[in-house]
């Protein structure tokens, strides 16, 4: 997939301008951004729900632009910020709704989406809850959800916007995990988070989103650093190498300390 020279906002107002990357199948990058800076937007227009403002967003060589919902379902997943939710759909029928694009929205699924269904939720370790209902359930576990929704869809790029945001400790790291996983068999995956670590733990590239504008584009070990996080941010953060397995951290630093 390939975003050329976005620009990307609301009622012809721009948030972010010439925007550009290709995202390749099999990697993972993850964009890094502040509050407000134009990181579902720039999502959404990739995703086609928004119009692009300027440039285009391209999938095989092809403008999507003109592309039907349905088409793009097929090759593209959205998991979007946790949401509330309204209706009372067990687990399991959100889950397999991402088979829609699949089998067409009015179809009835067929045993193989049943599969894919009950393997996604599998995968998510939430086979526990497929039978309760979606707004009974937790912020995290509608998280868990909504990514083994993406996954039943089989998509050939998946874009997770904050995935782990409402996550515990425990489930940031298995859902960073499955994203490694997913990259693994050649699916491209593009997803935000507010966790620079999230970014040294699974991005192969980080994308830094500034003032609207890809301030930085590269190897996790070259973009993120104290003066680049110092600029998106506006905090004090010291990167560590850890001496046994070479990984990075981060360590802010709190300036009344
Ligand atoms: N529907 C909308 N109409 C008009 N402006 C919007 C709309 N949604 C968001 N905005 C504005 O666009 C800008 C970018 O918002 P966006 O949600 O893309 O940021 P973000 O990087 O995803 O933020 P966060 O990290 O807080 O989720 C913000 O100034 C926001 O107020």
């Amino acid at each position: 997939m390939r975003v050329e020279a976005l620009s990307f906002g609301y009622g012809g107002r721009p948030v972010g301008r010439e925007v550009g990357f290709a995202l390749e199948a099999g990697e993972v990058i993850c964009l890094l951004g502040p509050n407000g800076g134009g990181k579902t937007t720039l999502f959404k227009t990739m995703l086609g729900l928004l119009r692009p403002l300027g440039g285009r967003v391209t999938l095989g060589g092809e403008d999507i632009a003109g592309w039907k919902r349905e088409t793009l379902a097929r090759h593209i997943a959205y998991v979007p910020q946790a949401h509330s939710a309204f209706f009372p759909f067990t687990v399991r029928d959100i889950v397999l709704m991402g088979r829609a694009s699949q089998v067409g929205l009015f179809a009835t699924p067929g045993a193989a989406d049943r599969k894919a269904a009950e393997a996604a939720l599998a995968a998510l370790g939430i086979e526990r809850l497929a039978d309760r209902a979606y707004t009974e359930i937790s912020g995290g576990e509608r998280q868990l959800t909504l990514i083994a929704r993406a996954l039943a869809q089989e998509p050939r790029v998946l874009v997770m916007d904050e995935p782990t945001a409402s996550l515990d400790f425990g489930n940031q790291i298995r859902v960073l995990e499955k994203v490694r996983g997913l990259a693994r068999t050649g699916i491209a995956v593009l997803l935000s988070t507010h966790d620079p670590d999230h970014a040294f733990l699974c991005a192969d590239r980080v994308a830094l989103l500034h003032e609207g504008r890809l301030h930085a584009l590269g190897a996790p070990a070259e973009v993120v650093t104290a003066e680049a996080l110092r600029l998106l941010y506006g905090v004090e953060v010291e990167i560590v190498t850890l001496p046994e397995s070479g990984r990075r951290i981060c360590v802010p630093s709190l300036v009344s300390f």
